[in-house]
């Protein structure tokens, strides 16, 4: 397995251009991303976010550039080299990816079923000490209380942080979301996005977050970085970020939500 060492970014993607069917998606983007580090991922609908995410683990394989994923090239990897690697990289999705008829606990202990030989069912066929872990990660997303109950009786913005515990649980050094919050209502996205920024800055996990709201961007990440038309049109501190300017550099106004 890859090791970076504590002064390399946990992603580095050089010169990456990407098509679907003779359509360029990505064209010549270049992404830091520093260890430990929030940094948001925005732009218009259809300017690449997803794409560049799916780059990051392997889902996709660039047509030109590299990516260097926790220092490993995934276009160069095996197909148990990538399954190791993804399992270093958490994903949450926008629609959760749980199964609504389990319970919140079984839906974490899913987290770690890469690592585990034989099938499960139910919780009790978990390890004990993985039980606990669930428990505790549970917790820390506010969660504790709700583990019983099944996924499709929870809110939104709690079914999304049963997913991140569930990521959690898989130990990742990276977690890519892509727009974790955009079903979500005001409240419920603000409370997902400060879990995912407390637990990560807790364990020093690095997070690429695509966002399509400026101000979420802005108050969650330590970067912004704003793709327009498959092109990196800004990489900047949030902190020397202003929503209004943010605005103006990407077009918001073909933007699903703007
Ligand atoms: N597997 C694929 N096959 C063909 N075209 C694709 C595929 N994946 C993405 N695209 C196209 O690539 C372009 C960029 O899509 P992508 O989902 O990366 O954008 P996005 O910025 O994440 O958009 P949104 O904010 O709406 O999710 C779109 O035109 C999309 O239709």
């Amino acid at each position: 397995m890859a090791e970076i060492t504590n002064g390399d970014p946990v992603l580095r993607l050089s010169d990456i251009g990407k098509s679907f069917d003779g359509v360029t998606v990505l064209d010549g983007v270049s992404l830091e991303v520093p260890r430990g580090s929030f940094v948001a991922l925005t732009g218009p609908s259809g300017a690449g976010k997803s794409t560049l995410l799916r780059l990051v683990n392997g889902m996709h394989l660039p047509d030109r550039g590299t990516v260097s994923t926790l220092g490993e090239n995934p276009a160069a990897c095996s197909r148990a080299r990538l399954r190791a690697l993804r399992a270093r990289v958490g994903f949450v999705f926008q629609q959760f990816g749980l199964v609504g008829r389990l319970s919140a606990m079984e839906n974490v202990l899913m987290g770690a079923l890469a690592t585990l030989r034989l099938p499960r069912y139910g919780v009790m066929s978990y390890p004990r000490a993985l039980r606990a872990r669930a428990v505790e990660q549970l917790d820390r997303v506010g969660l504790a209380d709700q583990r019983f109950q099944r996924c499709d009786t929870l809110s939104g913005g709690q079914q999304q942080r049963v997913a991140v515990a569930r990521t959690l649980l898989q130990g990742p050094e990276l977690i890519l979301a892509d727009e974790p919050v955009a079903s979500l209502d005001p409240a419920a996205s603000v409370l997902v996005l400060d879990t995912l920024k407390r637990i990560s800055a807790e364990d020093g996990i690095s997070v690429l977050c695509s966002l399509h709201q400026v101000e979420l961007a802005l108050s969650t990440a330590d970067r912004v970085v704003a793709l327009r038309g498959g092109r990196l049109v800004l990489d900047e501190p949030a902190r020397d970020l202003t929503a209004a300017r943010l605005r103006t550099i990407y077009d918001l106004a073909g933007a699903r939500d703007g």
